[in-house]
């Protein structure tokens, strides 16, 4: 008789339960993109470090706009400035710094010029077309935080900063283990009943996008004694253990017996279509070495895809310390479709589109858990609660494929 089918929040919170964050390290910034920061970095710099020009033109005090006035300076980005003598102005370019007794900087097509000359406009704000200093960054201010992912914006703060090395998460390790005689790799012939490894370079990018290293790749044999031998040797060397396919009800299903005789299985059936033979557990590595985490990936290449989206990218999260990949970006919108569930949950793969009226899930036609071309241009998964009627233009929830 099956045992009840868990829901995802049941199996998300044992999932993450324990999980804690992993080791520090020094990497250098130009190695660091992707890296998710251990510390909150503090501003050593305001910036820009200076008043400068935001415009090609002429410095000048406020209170001489509208006069004729000599130009008595000029100053480009990087020169050192002097003061401005009273009555006169400066030409300067943009990001020149703002020479003490100027407050405000008119823009070169405003201005007449003869024989040394600036002829001003009136109507000059103080302040206009200066960037002030520290407007971007102050110093000793929180710069960037911890479990922040260094993305490009990020990475340009730290450059703007003169930092060259920052504290960082070790990515998790993950072995990633196919199951399946019948799987082979690209590059070898197809027999009869054969099919290539999808899930394998899809998971790999996936897992990797997320911030995790996969540190072996590997096929195992449907054979119970190989199977526990493969993930006893995945487990030495990895934080999290994933497997494809072998954890249905199937007699070559191998993985979950392995799973329960080399550490724990914590949950298995998940009420989530597709995947729902999904597994969650714990592999021992011996001698007092601690544990890795296991995920259990149904094989179907839907069903492994969405499992890693729902997965493996809050795992990851959770032990790099990153907030934003541990859970997905929820997104409102207008379905787009019909549908019906049953006693599932149903995460469809849809495409997201944007107009006045606002936001619109469209539905792959063909939502079945082995066509992998449902995934190729999904942006979404819209996710319909169990035992649920959908019409189109109904309200649903959608969740973003961010990689974060
Ligand atoms: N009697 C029942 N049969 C099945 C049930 C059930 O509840 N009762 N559940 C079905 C569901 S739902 C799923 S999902 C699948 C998952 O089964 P497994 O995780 O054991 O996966 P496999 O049987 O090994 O493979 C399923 C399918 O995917 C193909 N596959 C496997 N690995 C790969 C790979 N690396 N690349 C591409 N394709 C792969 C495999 O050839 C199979 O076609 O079980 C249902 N059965
Ligand atoms: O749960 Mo399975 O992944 O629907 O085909």
């Amino acid at each position: 008789m099956d045992s009840p089918l868990k829901p995802v929040t049941a199996a998300l919170d044992a999932l993450l339960k324990d999980v804690g964050v992993l080791e520090t390290q020094r990497v250098a910034c130009e190695e660091a993109a992707g890296r998710v920061l251990a510390n909150d970095v503090m501003a050593r710099l305001d910036v820009p470090s200076f008043d400068n020009s935001a415009m090609d033109g002429y410095a000048l005090h406020h209170g001489d706009a509208g006069q004729a006035l000599p130009i008595r300076q000029r100053i480009a980005a990087g020169t050192t400035v002097q003061p401005l003598s009273p009555g006169s102005c400066a030409r300067i370019f943009t990001g020149g710094e703002i020479p003490p007794g100027a407050d405000c900087v008119v823009m070169q097509e405003r201005v007449e010029v003869a024989d040394g000359v600036a002829t001003l406009p009136g109507d000059i704000p103080q302040g206009d077309n200066i960037r002030r200093r520290g407007r971007d960054v102050a110093c000793g201010s929180v710069l960037l935080e911890a479990g922040r992912r260094l993305e490009a914006a990020a990475l340009g703060h730290l450059a703007g900063q003169g930092i060259t090395e920052v504290e960082v998460r070790r990515r998790p390790r993950v072995a990633l283990l196919s199951t399946g005689d019948e799987i082979v790799d690209p590059g070898t012939p197809l027999g009869p009943g054969q099919l290539y490894n999808s899930n394998r370079p899809m998971l790999r990018r996936l897992l990797e996008r997320f911030g995790a290293t996969v540190v072996s790749m590997t096929s195992i044999p449907d054979d119970p004694s190989a199977t526990r031998r493969m993930l006893a040797e995945a487990a030495s060397h990895a934080d999290i253990v994933v497997t494809t396919g072998g954890v249905s009800v199937g007699e070559e299903d191998h993985v979950k017996a392995a799973v329960e005789a080399l550490g724990e299985l914590d949950l298995w059936r998940l009420a989530i279509r597709p995947g729902k033979p999904l597994a969650l557990g714990r592999i021992g590595r011996g001698n007092g070495d601690g544990e890795a985490r296991f995920v259990g990936l149904p094989g179907n290449p839907v069903s492994s895809f969405v499992g890693t989206w729902l997965f493996l990218r809050p795992l990851i999260g959770r032990m790099l310390g990153c907030p934003a990949l541990t859970t997905l970006p929820e997104i409102p919108a207008r379905s787009g479709f019909a549908t019906r569930t049953g006693p599932r949950a149903h995460y469809m793969r849809v495409k997201l589109r944007f107009d006045d009226q606002g936001v619109h899930a469209e539905a792959f036609t063909d939502q079945n858990s082995a066509v992998l071309s449902s995934c190729i241009e999904a942006d979404a998964l819209a996710v319909i609660p169990a035992e649920t009627s959908i019409s189109p233009g109904e309200p649903i929830n959608c969740l973003w494929l961010m990689s974060g």
